[in-house]
């Protein structure tokens, strides 16, 4: 990390709480999390089901409002969807009637801007997809439409991706390749990555840094740096350091679980606002 990093990182959550208003009551789904996102890196949330993940990685995206604390890019602050913020979701979410180019095409025809051919080209290319462009979603393996997914996301040249649980509904073998590919792309492209993941091996794998929440209401409960050089290799993921931390994170999330109990009575906010232990 160089001290121009650290001073200036490119996403910054502070302080994010988010309470969902629901019809039994407030539910209070996380709760001051604060984390800084250094320009090129890429950090993994994990934390058991539930504990808010999801709300804090849209709450990165602008695309949810807060209900207090900020996120600010670059210094600015996210108050609504932004351009240089690109998201990937567990399911592809293609359009089934129109093929892989008319896909890729389609946020750019909404915006009304035209797209960078070569840019895409290059990076279906990168992914394994050129000569794709006329097939269907349906024609595509689930691994595929995902790596559309990934050069739609990435066709906008945006500074951060998200992504949530991006690689969940994927077999082991399609999972690990494309753990592989986002770790070239990152190399070629240095994009910002946050990512989700319920996958402490893949969060090891692929992040710089690793952020452990707590049980809803979810807070950063710790963070790991994964201290491997790039590129990695599969075979760093059965060396000794790496099972340790994968125990390390495993121990904490369930540690977490089993205390969080007593530590949500003591720290609700508001006895009006549900947490997990109601
Ligand atoms: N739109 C919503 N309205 C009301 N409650 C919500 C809403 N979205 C999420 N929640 C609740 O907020 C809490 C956190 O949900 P969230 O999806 O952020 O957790 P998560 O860690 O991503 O879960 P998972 O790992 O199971 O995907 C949960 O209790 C969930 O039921």
């Amino acid at each position: 990390m160089t001290v121009e990093q650290a001073i200036h990182p490119k996403l910054s959550v502070r302080g994010a709480t988010k309470v969902y208003n629901t019809r039994s009551g407030d539910l209070l789904a996380i709760d001051r999390c604060s984390v800084d996102v250094l320009d090129g890196e890429i950090v993994s949330i994990v934390g058991p089901s539930g504990c808010g993940k999801t709300t804090l990685l849209w709450s990165m995206s602008g695309l949810h409002g807060l209900s207090a604390g900020e996120v600010l890019l670059d210094g600015k602050p996210v108050t609504g969807p932004n351009p240089d913020i690109s998201m990937v979701f567990q399911n592809a979410n293609l359009l089934p009637w129109r093929n892989l180019d008319a896909n890729i095409n389609f946020p750019f025809e909404i915006k009304g801007i035209k797209p960078d051919r070569i840019w895409i080209d290059e990076l279906l290319n990168r992914v394994g997809l050129e000569g794709f462009g006329n097939r269907f979603p349906g024609e595509l393996s689930g691994g595929m439409q995902q790596r559309a997914a990934l050069v739609r996301a990435l066709s906008f040249k945006p500074s951060v991706l998200l992504m949530d649980e991006p690689f969940g509904a994927l077999d082991s073998f399609t999972r690990e390749e494309m753990n592989r590919l986002v770790e070239e792309i990152w190399l070629d492209t240095k994009t910002t990555i946050v990512l989700i993941t319920h996958s402490i091996e893949e969060a090891i794998f692929l992040s710089d840094r690793v952020v452990v929440m707590s049980p809803r209401p979810g807070r950063v409960a710790n963070i790991h740096t994964v201290p491997f050089a790039r590129p990695r290799s599969m075979e760093i993921m059965a060396t000794k350091e790496v099972f340790d931390l994968t125990n390390a994170i495993k121990q904490e999330i369930v540690g977490n679980q089993q205390s969080r109990y007593p530590a949500d009575r003591a720290a609700a906010p508001s006895q009006s606002v549900q947490t997990a232990a109601q």
